[in-house]
């Protein structure tokens, strides 16, 4: 648990960081003025025991008449007053402390989700490829919380419960050594066993928690996602039983951890109650029924009782709720530390200028990469040229290796081993941003935003920045002009979640315009056109081969009718270029392609 503070401490940041110094400075004046206020009741209640102690050589006397009162009782109620006024100010401040504390660690939890999807954001796309979404969705949304709600607020609230624990013994120990002594003993012994016993019950608590959120967001993402396949396959009940499964799984280990933490309070104030009772007992026999003695002492062990059993319940109930919420920090502190890491370097990638665009003969030299967790290759020394300006075709059988060779040219991945070059300008992480500017990409399945068909072209351009007539043009280009003038709201039209308003060809096409509305200079449609119905393929494969001169396109297809008007066709087999030629230049030379091109 040590471990995990320090590790949080160390992802602050230096503004962060200086917060929580002041904050600290606010606690300890926090615990002075608590401390304040229960001593400045002692006097008040040894005058209240006995109001002649105005008359005697001490503190109290010397006051009395210092301050010229003739009256003790007017004296009496001038102490009270001082009292009440000593209290109010110590909850004031400890009213501005808490409250601050609490924001400190909402803003700091808060920063944890941003810094997370940040971090996720900028991932490669292998990251994304072997990572779960629903992981990813559950530490953003949920485990960040937890770190929140329960590791960062419980140890704010314990550092400066901590603090005051810490004041209040001391002054308990000065002011009368044995009893406080005893009585602190027998509260922290009954502490530490209590959390000797149950640690282990919270860290294995706090793993059914991580586990079971991961389900449901599984079977959220799964579930909803699916809900076509499983309306139609009525599959519903299983999806609903597992969720409820990992609903009870979750209910109960959340259960359990609240409860053992909150649970151990009744017996600590009992053990309270108990020892007050001693307290009065042992008071009244060695000061033989002397209030005037009694009632001060008790009134101080009664306040600090009332102050440090509450300070000990929050300190060992925030140390359960940590302990028991380790596990949520435990899954993201990887990636918040990589983040951080990342973060600094892009500092300094962002004082180079970029240049904005990259155009010429893309060269592949040599290419070769094998995915993480596989054992072959995907591809094997690939050497091809994407020529400038000419509509190149990319087929080959299912999992050949034509989405990973686009992967390498998008640079979404990088290569084991072999380069590629644009221009004659070697491709690396330093230019790739610019390389990537000036692609168009249009892929098998088009994601699409809950947003307008306008702001689905221009995607994840800021609503104020895009330009309309783009957008037009772009529509127009990917001949879905006709559809756009039917629809009374325009380009303004709401496309509904992931388009569900929309049909499979018109989400293709809004694809195919938003690769358009960069005007990049090369476009690469990854089996684009398979959604369409043949006349539209047709137009579409028109516009796209109208382009042919004016800009570099790369047609990946299976259906090789939509290759026949290329300039060049490379036939991947097993991740290696087996043939090139054009569409009758293959068409004779290789058996291969014959038979695919027959049988499409
Ligand atoms: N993210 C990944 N992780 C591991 N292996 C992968 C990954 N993506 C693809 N592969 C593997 O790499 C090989 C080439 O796959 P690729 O997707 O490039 O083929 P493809 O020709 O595009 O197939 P298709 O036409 O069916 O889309 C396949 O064996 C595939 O299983």
């Amino acid at each position: 648990m040590i471990k995990v503070i320090v590790q949080l401490f160390s992802l602050l940041t230096v503004d962060q960081r200086n917060k929580f110094y002041l904050l600290q400075c606010l606690v300890v004046c926090m615990a002075i003025m608590e401390m304040a206020g229960i001593a400045s009741i002692a006097p008040f209640m040894a005058l209240v025991g006995n109001i002649s102690l105005v008359y005697e050589d001490n503190f109290i006397g010397y006051m009395y008449t210092r301050f010229g009162f003739t009256d003790p009782y007017e004296f009496l109620f001038f102490v009270g007053l001082i009292v009440l006024a000593a209290l109010a100010i110590s909850a004031f401040v400890s009213m501005i402390t808490v409250w601050k504390l609490a924001m400190f660690a909402a803003q700091i939890g808060t920063e944890i989700g941003d810094q997370l999807y940040m971090y996720y954001m900028r991932q490669s796309w292998l990251f994304h490829s072997n990572t779960s979404t629903a992981e990813l969705t559950k530490n953003i949304s949920s485990e960040s919380i937890r770190i929140t709600d329960q590791i960062i607020q419980p140890l704010m609230q314990m550092n400066s419960r901590f603090v005051l624990a810490l004041f209040l013994t001391i002054g308990i120990v000065v002011y009368k050594p044995l009893v406080a002594l005893v009585a602190v003993s027998i509260f922290l012994i009954a502490y530490l066993i209590l959390f000797r016993l149950v640690r282990i019950k919270l860290a294995i608590n706090g793993q059914i928690i991580s586990t079971s959120l991961t389900n449901r967001f599984k079977l959220l993402n799964e579930g909803l996602g699916g809900i076509k396949d499983i309306l139609l396959l009525n599959r519903q009940k299983y999806f609903v039983d597992e969720f409820k499964e990992s609903g009870r799984q979750f209910s109960r280990a959340r259960g359990r951890t609240n409860a053992l933490w909150q649970v151990p309070r009744y017996f600590m104030e009992f053990l309270a109650f108990g020892a007050m009772i001693s307290l009065v007992l042992y008071l009244i026999s060695s000061n033989n029924g002397e209030l005037g003695v009694i009632l001060p002492v008790l009134a101080v062990y009664g306040f600090v009782g009332f102050k440090l059993l509450p300070a000990f319940q929050l300190i060992y109930g925030s140390i359960s709720q940590i302990k028991g919420n380790v596990a949520a920090f435990e899954s993201v502190s990887e990636h918040l530390f990589l983040s951080q890491r990342e973060e600094a370097d892009e500092k300094l990638e962002s004082n180079e200028s970029v240049k904005p665009f990259l155009e010429g003969d893309v060269v592949f030299k040599n290419v070769s990469f094998t995915y993480p967790n596989k054992y072959k290759p995907a591809l094997t020394e690939v050497d091809l040229i994407f020529p400038a300006k000419k509509t190149v075709g990319v087929v080959g059988a299912s999992g050949s290796g034509k989405s990973t060779l686009i992967d390498i040219l998008l640079c979404l991945i990088s290569p084991a081993k072999g380069s590629m070059a644009v221009n004659g300008i070697d491709i690396s992480s330093e230019n790739k941003r610019t390389w990537q500017n000036s692609i168009g990409f249009v892929p098998q399945s088009i994601f699409l935003t809950d947003g307008t068909i306008k702001q689905n072209v221009a995607f994840g351009v800021p609503e104020s920045d895009i330009e309309s007539d783009k957008v037009k043009a772009a529509l127009k280009l990917a001949q879905l002009d006709d559809y756009i003038e039917t629809l009374d709201l325009g380009i303004d039209t709401p496309v509904g979640e992931r388009g569900v308003q929309l049909s499979g060809g018109q989400r293709q096409r809004i694809g195919i315009a938003r690769a358009l509305y960069d005007n990049a200079s090369v476009l690469v449609f990854d089996e684009a056109t398979s959604a369409l119905d043949g006349i539209t393929e047709r137009m579409i494969m028109e516009s796209i081969h109208s382009l042919s001169g004016k800009k570099s396109v790369v047609l990946i297809a299976h259906r090789l009718q939509t290759v026949k008007k290329c300039d060049v066709i490379y036939f991947i087999d097993n991740g290696k270029v087996v043939s090139t030629g054009t569409f009758d230049e293959l068409y004779e030379n290789s058996s291969q392609f014959r038979k695919m091109a027959d049988h499409s």
